[in-house]
């Protein structure tokens, strides 16, 4: 669906993409992880047709969006970052426009809005004025006009960004439904948590570059041990207590408010930071997660 080899994005001097290779197959969940200014977007709109590619080569449904922009556009569904939606319009309305824009007949556009606002579970509100939507509706909103021309790819930048847990879970049940349905889902995210939720296969940006890839699962194996054990101690305590406790994992991280031990049995770690006469305020035992691969890989939390 997406072939992309040492693709590269630059805004004057500065490099956003410093060449990655992406391959995303049909029906798989594919998703793009890293911290703010990583360059999710901007491959995200190289991808979407909308942004030329500075070098490097890339292929959308087997076009080269250079030559064929407007055919891939066509089969290609789009939920940008920020919603888009015609807020003078109600929210049937808003399907049924963006639907004529792609010249689909107006008996057709009317069938597919109806059954695309059943599907985000806005049948009720097509009347409505899209401002009087929350933030989760005019997701779910952007996301049925996307679904409109019944794209072969749909790409989501960000899907949940700004959204409550329960907007959010929301949303990835329908998500998770059109992946079922066959619909290929290249996404961006922050959060490790919607890409653990939701990504068959994802590679971790970071400043432009790829510095790993897999799924979920093989990402946290590969780069995480089973569980990681935080302690918390006295503001301050943090860097000087890391030595007392690093030869209990296999590593030790430090962030500001606590310490972070790996090892495959957590509550082993904990156990024996008693023995040490070590007294933190607060313990917890957790499995690895993609946030743990991402600290691992560049020293950083993806959310700062
Ligand atoms: N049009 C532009 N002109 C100049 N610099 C840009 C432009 N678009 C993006 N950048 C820069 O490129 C870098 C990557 O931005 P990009 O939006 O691709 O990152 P991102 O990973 O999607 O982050 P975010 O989560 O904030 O959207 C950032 O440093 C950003 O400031």
């Amino acid at each position: 669906m997406i072939s992309a080899v040492g693709l590269r994005k630059a805004f004057g001097d500065f490099e956003a993409v410093r060449g990655i290779d992406v391959e995303v197959r049909r029906g798989e969940a594919f998703g793009f992880l890293g911290p703010n200014g990583a360059g999710k977007s901007s491959t995200m709109r190289m991808i979407a047709a909308v942004s030329p590619v500075t070098s490097g080569s890339l292929r959308i449904l087997g076009r080269d969006p250079a030559e064929d922009g407007p055919a891939i556009r066509a089969r290609l569904g789009v939920c940008p970052q920020e919603d888009t939606l015609d807020t003078e319009l109600t929210v049937r309305d808003n399907l049924v426009v963006y639907g004529r824009y792609f010249g689909i007949p107006r008996s057709e556009v009317a069938r597919r809005a109806d059954e695309l606002l059943e599907f985000v579970q806005l049948a009720e509100r097509g009347k409505a004025k899209v401002e009087s939507l929350s933030g989760g509706m005019k997701r779910r909103l952007t996301i049925a006009r996307s679904l409109i021309n019944r794209p072969d790819l749909l790409l989501l930048d960000e899907p949940t960004t700004g959204l409550d847990p329960q907007a959010r879970h929301v949303l990835w049940d329908r998500l998770f439904r059109l992946k079922q349905q066959g619909v290929t889902l290249v996404l961006t995210t922050h959060y490790m948590d919607e890409a653990e939720q939701l990504c068959d296969r994802l590679v971790v940006m970071d400043k432009g570059l790829i510095v790993a890839e897999g799924s979920p699962l093989e990402l946290i194996r590969g780069h995480s041990t089973r569980e990681v054990a935080e302690l918390r101690f006295g503001v301050g305590e943090h860097e000087a207590l890391a030595a007392k406790v690093e030869d209990l994992g296999e590593r030790v991280e430090v962030l500001p408010d606590r310490l972070l031990v790996y090892s495959d049995d957590g509550e082993e770690v904990i156990a024996r930071v008693h023995e040490r006469g070590l007294s933190p305020v607060a313990v917890l035992v957790r499995r690895s997660t993609l946030e743990d691969v991402f600290l691992r890989l560049t020293g950083r939390t993806l959310v700062d």
